[in-house]
C-alpha cells in the first residue's frame, strides 16, 4: 500500500518524454500537480520532460521499476502514455505492439493493483473505432479496430473496465481524434522527424525538411475528395487529461470519453490553412489513397464537456497549424 507518511502524493506519467506526455507534465506542473515519469526515451526526448519532473530512465514493463517508483514517489495514480504508434508498422510487427500496447498495460494494471493505485488516464484512440460509416462518433458506437494498434489499444480498455469491476480500479479512458499543434509558449511539441501526421508532415514540406507532402487521395465521397479528421490540439488534449485526474482524485466514476472538437477538416483544408497562416506554398502531390484510411472520422464531443467541464481553449484550426509551425521552425 502507498506510504501515507510521504506527501504529497505524485501522479506517475509513462512516456512522458513524448509529444502527448511532455505536453500533459507541462499542464501538470502548471496546475501544481507533482508529477514523476517513466520513459526508456525509444522516441521521446530528455529534454521534453519539464526540470521540475524527476524521469525515470526504464521501461514500463518491467514490474521491478514500476513497484520501485509507485513506492518511491507515493503514486497513487497513473497517466499512461508509453507505447507504439505507428499504424503501418502494426500491421508489420503486430506482435510487438501487443507486447508494449496491451502486454505492458497490464504489467501496469497489476502493479497499480497490487500497490493500492486506484487511479488511471488512459490514452486511446479513434482508431477503435475502426471505419464507422456515420459521423459524428460517439462513444457508443460499435468499436472495430482495423489494424492491430486500433486492437492493442481496445484490448487495454476491456483490461481496464474487467479491472475496475473485479479490483476498483477507477479509469477515465480518452480516445483521441487528430491530436495536433505544439504548446503555445514553445516548451514541447512533435519532435520525431519521422512523424507520420498530416499537420507535422505539411510544416515539414514548407520548411523544406521533406521534398513534399503526399495528399493521399483526392476520390473520398467527401465535398473536396480529401479525408475529413477531427484536429485537436494538443494543448486542449493536456488541460482535459489534468481534468480527468482530478475527477478521480474526487472519487469520480470510470469513464470513457472521445477527445475532439466534434468539427472536421478536410487535407486539402489543412494545407490551405497552412498556407494562409504561413504565406507561403506548400509544396504537395496528390498521390493515390493510404490503404486503410477511413473517409471521415469526426467525433461526437459532447460528453466529455459534459463529465469533465472541459472548455477547449486552442479550438481554432488556423492556431493549430500556427503553434506547429512556430515549433517545427524552432527545431534545428
Ligand atoms: N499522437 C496521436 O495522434 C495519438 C492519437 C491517439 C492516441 N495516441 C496515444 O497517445 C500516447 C502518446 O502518443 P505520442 O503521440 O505522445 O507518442 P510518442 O511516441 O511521442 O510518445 C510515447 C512515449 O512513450 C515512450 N515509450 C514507448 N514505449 C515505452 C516503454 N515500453 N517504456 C517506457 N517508455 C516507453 C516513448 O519513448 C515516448 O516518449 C500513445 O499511447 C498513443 O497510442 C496518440
Ligand atoms: O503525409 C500525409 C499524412 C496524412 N495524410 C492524410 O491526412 C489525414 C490524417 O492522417 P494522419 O496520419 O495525420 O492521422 P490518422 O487519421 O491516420 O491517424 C491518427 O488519428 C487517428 C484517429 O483519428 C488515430 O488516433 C491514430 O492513432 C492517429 O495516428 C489522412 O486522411 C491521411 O491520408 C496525407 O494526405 N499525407
Amino acid at each position: 500500500m502507498l506510504d501515507e507518511t510521504a506527501t504529497p502524493h505524485r501522479v506517475l506519467v509513462t512516456g512522458g518524454a513524448g509529444y502527448i506526455g511532455s505536453h500533459v507534465l507541462h499542464a501538470l506542473a502548471d496546475a501544481g500537480i507533482p508529477a514523476v515519469t517513466i520513459d526508456n526515451l525509444s522516441t521521446g526526448r530528455r529534454a521534453a520532460v519539464p526540470a521540475s519532473v524527476p524521469l525515470v530512465e526504464g521501461d514500463v514493463g518491467s514490474a521491478e521499476l514500476l513497484e520501485r517508483v509507485i513506492r518511491d514517489h507515493a503514486v497513487d495514480a497513473v497517466m499512461h502514455f508509453a507505447g507504439s504508434i505507428v499504424v503501418p508498422e502494426s500491421v508489420e510487427k503486430p506482435l510487438a505492439y501487443y507486447r508494449n500496447n496491451t502486454v505492458n498495460s497490464l504489467t501496469l494494471m497489476d502493479a497499480c493493483v497490487r500497490l493500492g493505485v486506484g487511479n488511471i488516464v488512459f490514452s486511446s484512440t479513434a482508431a477503435v473505432y475502426g471505419a464507422p460509416d456515420r459521423v459524428p462518433i460517439d462513444e457508443a458506437t460499435p468499436t472495430a479496430p482495423i489494424n492491430p494498434y486500433g486492437t492493442s489499444k481496445l484490448m487495454t480498455e476491456q483490461m481496464l473496465r474487467d479491472a475496475g469491476a473485479a479490483h476498483g480500479l477507477r479509469s477515465v479512458i480518452l480516445r483521441y481524434f487528430n491530436v495536433a499543434g505544439a504548446d503555445a509558449a514553445g516548451r514541447t511539441g512533435q519532435a520525431t522527424p519521422t512523424a507520420t501526421h498530416l499537420i507535422k508532415v505539411a510544416c515539414q514540406a514548407l520548411l523544406g525538411r521533406r521534398p513534399a507532402l503526399s495528399i493521399f487521395g483526392t476520390d473520398y465521397d467527401t465535398p473536396d475528395g480529401t479525408c475529413i479528421r477531427d484536429y485537436i490540439h494538443v494543448s486542449d488534449l493536456a488541460d482535459a487529461h489534468v481534468l480527468a485526474l482530478l475527477h478521480l482524485r474526487r472519487g469520480g466514476e470510470s469513464l470513457t470519453l472521445n477527445c475532439g472538437y466534434g468539427r472536421g477538416a478536410s487535407v486539402h483544408e489543412v494545407v490551405r490553412t497552412l498556407e494562409e497562416v504561413s504565406g507561403e506554398k506548400v509544396p504537395a502531390t496528390l498521390a493515390p489513397r493510404r490503404p486503410g484510411d477511413p473517409p471521415q472520422l469526426v467525433a461526437k464531443a459532447d460528453r466529455i464537456r459534459e463529465r469533465l467541464g472541459w472548455v477547449p481553449k486552442h479550438d481554432r484550426l488556423d492556431g493549430i497549424v500556427r503553434d506547429a509551425l512556430a515549433w517545427e521552425r524552432s527545431l534545428t
